[in-house]
């Protein structure tokens, strides 16, 4: 379960990114998140991970009250919320397996058990043959996979992702849309910010839109709706 409430959101040189926020998204929701450029949408995504903190208001993620949270909590917050970006912030030098190891929480876990746990989640996003390369021998598509799977490997209730296909041609955005569907089928939330109208018309998900800084829009089987 993700609750917003009342949530506003003014950034240090003045500009209120989000003003009066309110939204409820039950645990194995897909939604997404459309507007306008500079409508708050990546503010809305932040403020889910902590990346910000809002002005005013109450943000839970997962069971975690996030503006209430300390410092030293965070980390163990963010393995319980996966983050994808668009443009995927892999560790350039680790190869994929070990860009995919390095997000798991490892408390006297063996070294076997954490090869089983990165092989399971590289399956699952079809690149356990790629496991020894580096990112920058990758696709795009490809390095947005091993970010996902870096997002998943210790099974979070949540992900959020900005702008996740913003990136990649088409195809290669619906293999990603297809993998996020596949998560989301086994109960994890997802929290898409989008500007692909494609994506949003053709799979009929909720959609909350966001103009100016407020949610002019939650529907549950909606469109993308706006012209860009
Ligand atoms: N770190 C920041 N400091 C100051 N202002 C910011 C900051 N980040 C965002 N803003 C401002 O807040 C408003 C909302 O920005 P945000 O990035 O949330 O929009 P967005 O809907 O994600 O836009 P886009 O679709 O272009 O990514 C904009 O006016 C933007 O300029």
């Amino acid at each position: 379960m993700i609750e917003m409430q009342d949530v506003w959101k003014e950034y240090g040189n003045g500009v209120t990114a989000l003003s009066g926020v309110s939204v409820r998204i039950p645990q194995g929701t897909f939604v997404y998140v459309v507007g306008p450029s500079g409508a708050g949408k990546s503010t809305f995504i932040k403020l889910m991970y902590r990346q910000e903190r809002p002005t005013k208001g109450h943000i839970f993620v997962g069971g975690f009250n996030i503006e209430r949270l300390r410092e030293r909590q965070i980390p163990m917050m963010r393995r319980h919320v996966g983050v994808v970006f668009q443009d995927y912030k892999l560790l350039q030098q680790l190869t994929v397996a070990e860009n995919v190891a390095f997000a798991l929480e490892v408390i006297e876990v063996s070294r076997k058990m954490i090869y089983k746990r990165v092989n399971e989640v590289l399956e699952l996003v079809g690149l356990e043959d790629k496991r020894n390369m580096l990112p920058l021998e990758l696709s795009g598509g490809e390095q947005q996979r091993v970010a996902i799977a870096r997002a998943l490997v210790n099974k979070p209730k949540v992900v959020v992702a900005d702008e996740p296909t913003g990136n990649l041609d088409p195809e290669n955005s619906w293999a990603i849309l297809k993998l996020l569907e596949r998560v989301n089928d086994r109960g994890t939330t997802i929290v898409m910010a989008t500007h692909n109208r494609e994506l949003v018309n053709a799979s009929k998900k909720r959609v909350i839109a966001i103009e100016d800084g407020r949610i002019n829009r939650d529907e549950e089987r909606g469109d993308y709706g706006y012209e860009d």
